[in-house]
């Protein structure tokens, strides 16, 4: 949207508890979207050398230095008067070079006197591509979450709404409570938006400036207000409440999808969008367990390629002829549940199949206070309120002996592809985005643009090494933390794919009498000390991808000089994005750090996504490690196929979410 659009809109536009601004979806031709996909994925990176929109981030860097000294010579009286000036001269010039940049480099003195660091030129540099819209790639540990204060306050000084979204809880509290002092000197008001906040204290936080949150709150919190507004949420029903028709709904909570700055936006906008957001009311099991109980009865007697085929990469089982034959003949036993027709009880056997072969505790889900709780696999963390569909879920519950949840009726459910289009200005920043250009270009029409390191990068990589088997490589990890951690005295941070590995590996170091902490989704209570402590000399950190992303790990006294954070990577992640940022932990701000990969020839993401490779490797190298390049070529080829099987569901999500949309609206229903 633009400037003239975002600053005209009224205070009364932006108010809590009345149907609110947000952009109408249109769902692009196909046309439209192609053409979008060659703008950002070719043309865009081709005219990279010209770099259009760093020249205006380059004059504000510029403008700001050369207003440093007058800036330093105001007291803070005299600052407050500035920024209301500013304020103005920002809303007349529609956010123009010169106000932002003396805007910025207030900014800039204000935190170095309320938060003691001073934004770097680079921060500065980012702001200014985030205020206008754009993915700012920033290298990890540059500091994203300071530079995105400038955009922040400058958007919410000229009264827009600002919702910062970062991944989970823990980021969103810990941002809030660091970012406030410098908020507050310019009377903004900030908060956090975590799980354990009620609707009215959720509706407190949005009707300040600026609200931190996850984007799953967040999401969750829009479908909520779209479910309450019910049919008023229709273009029409808004225009009608401007005119004055309407009463305000107290049931809402925010007040409009205005501005939105998206952090990790890599994570939010791709990884996590593969399924979508769904709101579910619970019905009693009732009659269900029954069948879930027969089902995964009959399920166990099955064998896998004589009556059902697996397909694990997908991942994805079906019964194949023999299978559905056995499940037809079951039907006319005395076991077989009442009242079940045959296309019900195929299904159910399909899911029973499903959580029996499929799904695996500690993996793809924990048990936690007799709950089945799914673990997001990108970010290794509990996705708590999110369950599987179709009754999968409770065969899950049942398969492990836990209580049946009740089945779910979908209120409400969203993608993050269309809930986030659906924000008058959006912006990200993230240190990993170059892969996925294109489709953030295509999907959220977000222009990705890099911005220079503040120092360059001391990191250092070891050669990455593959054992044959994972005893070879635990063996192997074991190995270096003992030379890095103990002979060394280096932190150590060990990144694994699943809470199963992250045990193992704990195990075997508590057995070699190595101390270490770890933190996965089990013990996530725990993160903030962990983390807090994992810098320090000697410090031995197991952690699964809770630790993978935007967690700063600032290293303890005399740490520097024995060589910085050593990051181990044990298995390569389905997207390379995942490892950098892995590796990012490390060498963060010019600090010394370094990285190396310890994976096996076995591991999964081989074994799924290159089986052929993988397996002829494994005959071929009989024990001994592949060469570099043969290493490099199967961790291409698997990780390759693995996206492209997952951007071809988020393809698919996408478009059973409009189909569903277009139903819902049809039968006069909002979401
Ligand atoms: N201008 C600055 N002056 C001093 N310290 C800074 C500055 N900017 C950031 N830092 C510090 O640098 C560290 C890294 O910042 P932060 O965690 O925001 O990085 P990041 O870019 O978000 O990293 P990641 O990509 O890993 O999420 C933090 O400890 C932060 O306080």
């Amino acid at each position: 949207m633009s400037e003239a659009l975002l600053l005209r809109l009224r205070p009364r536009d932006l108010a809590s508890g009345r149907p609110y601004a947000e952009r109408d979806e249109r769902t692009p031709a196909w046309h439209d979207e192609f053409a979008l996909g060659l703008w950002h994925g070719w043309v865009r990176p081709a005219l990279r050398p010209l770099d259009i929109a760093g020249a205006g981030a380059r004059k504000v860097v510029r403008l700001a230095r050369a207003l440093e000294v007058e800036m330093a010579a105001l007291d803070e009286q005299q600052l407050r008067q500035r920024a209301a000036l500013l304020r103005h001269a920002m809303r007349r010039s529609r956010f123009g070079v010169d106000a932002v940049a003396a805007f910025f480099a207030l900014v800039r003195e204000v935190a170095g006197r309320v938060l003691g660091k001073r934004h770097y030129d680079s921060q500065l540099h980012a702001g200014w591509l985030l205020l206008h819209g754009s993915l700012a790639e920033m290298a990890t540990g540059e500091g994203k979450t300071f530079a995105a204060t400038l955009p922040v306050c400058a958007a919410a000084l000229v009264g827009l709404p600002v919702h910062v979204v970062t991944v989970n809880d823990y980021l969103a509290a810990r941002d809030a409570e660091a970012m406030a002092p410098l908020y507050a000197f310019f009377g903004l008001r900030c908060g956090a938006i975590v799980h354990e906040l009620t609707r009215a204290q959720r509706r407190e936080v949005y009707a300040g400036d600026i609200a931190y949150c996850s984007n799953k709150e967040l999401t969750f919190d829009y479908l909520r207000d779209r479910t309450a507004l019910g049919d008023r949420a229709s273009p029409l029903h808004r225009a009608l409440a401007e005119g004055g028709g309407m009463s305000d709904n107290p049931a809402t909570v925010l007040r409009g999808l205005t501005f939105a700055l998206v952090d990790e936006a890599d994570s939010v906008f791709i990884d996590e969008a593969r399924t979508p957001l769904i709101l579910s009311a619970s019905l009693p099991p009732g009659a269900r367990g029954a069948l879930v109980d027969w089902a995964l009865a009959f399920a166990r007697g099955l064998q896998p390629a004589r009556d059902f085929d697996l397909e694990p990469a997908q991942p994805r089982v079906r019964l194949n002829d023999t299978g559905r034959a056995a499940v037809e003949a079951a039907l006319d036993s005395a076991a077989a549940p009442p009242d079940v027709g045959l296309r019900a009880c195929t299904e159910a056997v399909t899911q029973a199949l499903a959580a029996l072969w499929l799904y695996r505790r500690d993996q793809q889900y924990v048990v936690v206070d007799g709950k089945v709780q799914i673990v997001d696999e990108s970010t290794g963390r509990v996705m708590a309120d999110r369950a599987w569909e179709r009754g999968l879920h409770q065969m899950i519950e049942a398969k492990e002996g836990l209580v049946l949840s009740g089945e779910r009726v979908t209120l409400a459910r969203i993608t993050y592809q269309r809930f986030f289009r659906r924000y008058l200005r959006l912006a990200g920043m993230t240190g990993t985005a170059t892969e996925v250009a294109a489709e953030i270009g295509r999907v959220y029409g977000l222009p990705v643009a890099r911005v220079p390191l503040h120092r360059p990068s001391l990191a250092l990589r070891a050669r990455p090494r593959c054992l044959p088997d994972a005893d070879a490589r635990w063996a192997a990890v074991l190995a270096s933390v003992q030379a890095q951690a103990q002979q060394q005295g280096r932190p150590v941070l060990v990144g694994t794919r699943t809470v199963q590995s992250s045990e193992h590996l704990s195990a075997l170091l508590a057995a070699a009498g190595i101390e270490h902490v770890v933190l996965n989704a089990k013990h996530d209570r725990v993160e903030a000390e962990v983390i807090a402590r994992a810098g320090g000399s000697g410090v031995v950190t197991v952690a699964t991808n809770m630790a993978g992303r935007g967690t700063d790990i600032a290293l303890g006294e005399g740490v520097a000089g024995r060589g910085g954070l050593h990051v181990i990577l044990t298995e390569f992640h389905d997207s390379a994005r995942i490892d950098r940022q892995l590796f990012g932990r490390a060498a963060r701000q010019g600090d010394p750090g370094s990285g190396e990969a310890i994976v096996a020839l076995d591991d999964e993401l081989f074994r799924l996504h290159a089986p052929l490779l993988s397996a002829l490797l494994q005959r071929l190298l009989a024990g001994r490690e592949p060469h570099a390049a043969l290493l490099w070529l199967l961790r291409r080829a698997a990780q390759s196929s693995a996206e492209s099987r997952h951007r071809a569901a988020r393809a698919a999500s996408l478009k059973q979410d409009r189909r569903l949309a277009a139903m819902l609206s049809f039968s006069g229903r909002g979401e």
